[in-house]
């Protein structure tokens, strides 16, 4: 390994509240090896209600704070895991890339909010933590997110997949990467991903997932909830733009109602309009890509990538295919940019936020020496 390269963790808890996804890189900031090592610790159902509980606050509450100190405590523990499983200790750790929740996301007013306790988490593992990657984009300007896209970037530079190409991933909302022939790079998040179709399936069948699309196969989606929901007016916003998990919710769930759908029907509809939302945005893209890879758990729903691939009418592929760990890629995305931070180089763009200029992000974290 070259001297200035540093091994970092990242972590992700993202839009769906399954729980942390932690994962191990290294990097010098620009290029990037991936150590094949991650680990997922799921929230308890009763810490996720209280997860749930926070979206929508534009400010803290106290019970907010008490929410960001336990969430944080699950990150401890997956560090914990990841660095007994990597056979590693604290000290071979460069820097904690730490995203925290996502509870509110609104640029055009200037707010994005994600919550945790970086402090506590560099205080209790003894490593640096880069945390609050977001807020310098939306204070200059930008949509906030998606952050992916660099690392979608530069993992495609190694893998030398041919250009135009998309990296899709399929979280609680969805979000595309488009990497033109000459690096340029355009990004958005696409619409609602698995978030209205988990919501669905716990209201219907207290799981809340529909596994590998099974239930969404053997339903018949609903046309005109689908036509309905494409009249809304994000899905002729020019990109950069960007979604809060809860966006559309109400949309959404309110045209299934009213259709009156079963449960198979709603999941194949709601899946339908995940994919909708998805090759909606292909009209966006300066050229069609040639072939779409796809990430999140989004990519186990056998349907959703059914449907994608004959909606798009060109190859649709799993991440893993390129040896690419589509579980981890967002943790070990935020260990890529925690580095980044440290080498101040840029985590967004013009084509990837609407940044004005390219966007420095993210505030250090370290432990406090003992008097
Ligand atoms: N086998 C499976 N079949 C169908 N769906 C699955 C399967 N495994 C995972 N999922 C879906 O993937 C979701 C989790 O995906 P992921 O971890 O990528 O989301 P996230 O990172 O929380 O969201 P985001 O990227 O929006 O922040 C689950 O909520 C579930 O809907
Ligand atoms: C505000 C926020 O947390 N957005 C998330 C969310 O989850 C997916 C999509 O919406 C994306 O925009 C982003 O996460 C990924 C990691 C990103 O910033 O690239």
């Amino acid at each position: 390994m070259k001297n200035d390269w540093i091994t970092a963790i990242g972590m992700m808890s993202g839009t769906s509240l399954d729980g942390v996804d932690a994962a191990l890189i290294e990097t010098d900031g620009v290029e990037v090896r991936r150590l094949g090592q991650s680990v997922f610790v799921p929230y308890t159902p009763e810490l996720r209600d209280r997860m749930r509980g926070c979206f929508g606050n534009r400010s803290a509450t106290n019970s907010e704070h008490v929410v960001a100190d336990d969430l944080t405590r699950v990150h401890i523990d997956a560090v914990d895991m990841l660095l007994g499983k990597a056979g590693l200790s604290p000290g071979d750790i460069g820097v904690i890339g730490f995203h925290g929740q996502t509870v509110f996301h609104e640029p055009a007013s200037g707010l994005t909010r994600q919550i945790g306790t970086p402090d506590m988490l560099a205080e209790k593992t003894g490593i640096p933590v880069v945390a609050d990657f977001r807020l310098a984009d939306v204070a200059a300007g930008g949509e906030g997110a998606p952050l992916a896209p660099v690392y979608h970037a530069a993992l495609i530079k190694s893998a030398g997949v041919e250009a135009p190409v998309a990296v899709l991933n399929i979280g609680g909302v969805s979000n595309v990467t488009w990497i033109g022939a000459d690096d340029a790079l355009l990004a958005f998040d696409c619409g609602p991903g698995n978030a209205r179709i988990d919501d669905w399936m716990l209201r219907h069948t207290r799981n809340p997932v529909d596994l590998n699309g099974a239930t969404a196969a053997s339903g018949r989606g609903d046309l005109m909830v689908e036509v309905s929901f494409l009249e809304d007016p994000y899905f002729d916003r020019t990109p950069p733009k960007s979604l809060d998990r809860e966006d559309m919710a109400s949309l959404l769930d309110g045209l299934v109602i009213e259709a009156k759908l079963n449960v198979a029907d709603g999941a194949a509809t709601l899946a339908n309009c995940t994919v909708a939302a998805i090759v909606a945005g292909v009209n966006h893209l300066p050229v069609a890509p040639k072939s779409w890879f796809v990430c999140g758990g989004g990519r186990h729903n056998d349907y959703v990538m059914a449907q994608l691939g004959a909606r798009l009418g060109v190859p649709v592929r799993s991440v893993d295919e390129l040896d690419w760990d589509g579980d981890a890629l967002e943790a070990e995305c935020f260990g890529y940019l925690a580095v980044r931070h440290l080498r101040n180089l840029p985590l967004s763009f013009p084509g990837t936020t609407g940044v004005p200029q390219p966007c420095c992000g993210g505030k250090l974290y370290i432990q406090k020496k003992a008097a």
